[in-house]
């Protein structure tokens, strides 16, 4: 039996989740067997992406979002920018979140020094702001003059996620996430990025940071929340979090399929479910909902 709801207190949120869940329906045709239809008409497939969760992020945290693939973290992060709507519950926000995801939008046929301008010019800026960020936004890349002048389409994934995030941060975010994007940098972009984040977070905003990287989680995280089959499963130190995602991986994959159930089991049944109490009463003014 799920334990009583206490009662979560909210300070200073940026984001809050509650009791939000997400369900997919899918509408497809019925397969063709030799050459016609199974049965006429259209399948409709429930996918529960995310069972009904509950969390808070305040000001100030970065937050390394796990699981295995499928689990939800994608769909848990559309709901937190606003992309999705939940289908049951709230998701709450302090401003806007911006999303910088594998395929934020780069253009491939010009350099990358035309794409600094677009993406700034992209995100609000004015001409004049955006010529104004461009060295700010050379140095965090790392790229040198040389590779800037480059269409895209030459560069590695490497150099362009390493672009792509130089860009996509230039604006200060209040609400960042990013998803899988800082998996391929290297070990000097890594020290920028995350002196980066730090950054953001200083001036007292939060990071969501999806990996199935569990050492970029470890390094770049104050925290770790564990998604699977749509459950929140853990939530909390990074260090803990993955060791136990570790261990419950391994005996998925090494075939003790029973034991990753109970620790899986084990650790949902530990989650304990909570009801959010604004410190004021009522959500503060400014917030965005979905
Ligand atoms: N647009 C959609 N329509 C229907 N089902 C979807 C849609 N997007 C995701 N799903 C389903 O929702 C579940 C969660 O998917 P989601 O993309 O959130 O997982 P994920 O944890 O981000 O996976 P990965 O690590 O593979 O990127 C999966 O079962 C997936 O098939």
């Amino acid at each position: 039996m799920q334990p009583h709801a206490d009662a979560l207190e909210v300070t200073r949120p940026s984001v809050v989740v509650d009791e939000a869940a997400m369900t997919y329906t899918v509408r497809s045709a019925d397969a063709v067997q030799g050459g016609r239809r199974a049965s006429s008409g259209v399948r409709t497939t429930v996918v529960e992406a995310l069972k009904p969760l509950t969390f808070a992020v305040e000001r100030g945290e970065s937050v390394g979002v796990i699981g295995t693939n499928g689990s939800g973290k994608s769909t848990l992060m559309k709901l937190v920018t606003g992309q999705l709507q939940p289908t049951s519950g709230r998701v709450y926000a302090t401003s806007t979140p911006v999303m910088l995801g594998v395929n934020a939008a780069l253009v491939r046929q010009v350099s990358g020094e035309d794409n600094i301008m677009l993406g700034c010019l992209a995100m609000g800026m004015s001409r004049r702001q955006a010529r104004e960020k461009r060295d700010a936004v050379a140095a965090l890349s790392g790229l040198d003059d040389k590779a800037l002048e480059m269409p895209l389409k030459a560069y590695s994934s490497g150099m362009a996620s390493r672009l792509q995030f130089a860009i996509a941060t230039s604006v200060d975010p209040d609400i960042l996430v990013i998803d899988e994007a800082l998996n391929t940098g290297d070990a000097q972009f890594r020290a920028r990025t995350r002196a980066r984040l730090d950054e953001l977070r200083e001036q007292a905003g939060c990071v969501f940071l999806v990996s199935h990287s569990l050492s970029t989680i470890q390094e770049m995280c104050s925290r770790a929340i564990w998604i699977e089959r749509g459950v929140l499963t853990m939530d909390g130190d990074p260090e803990r979090v993955t060791r136990t995602y570790r261990r419950y991986t391994r005996r998925m994959s090494d075939g003790r399929e029973d034991e990753g159930r109970e620790l899986l089991a084990e650790k949902q049944a530990e989650v304990v479910r909570r009801r959010i109490a604004w410190a004021d009463g009522t959500p503060p003014t400014g917030t965005t909902q979905g």
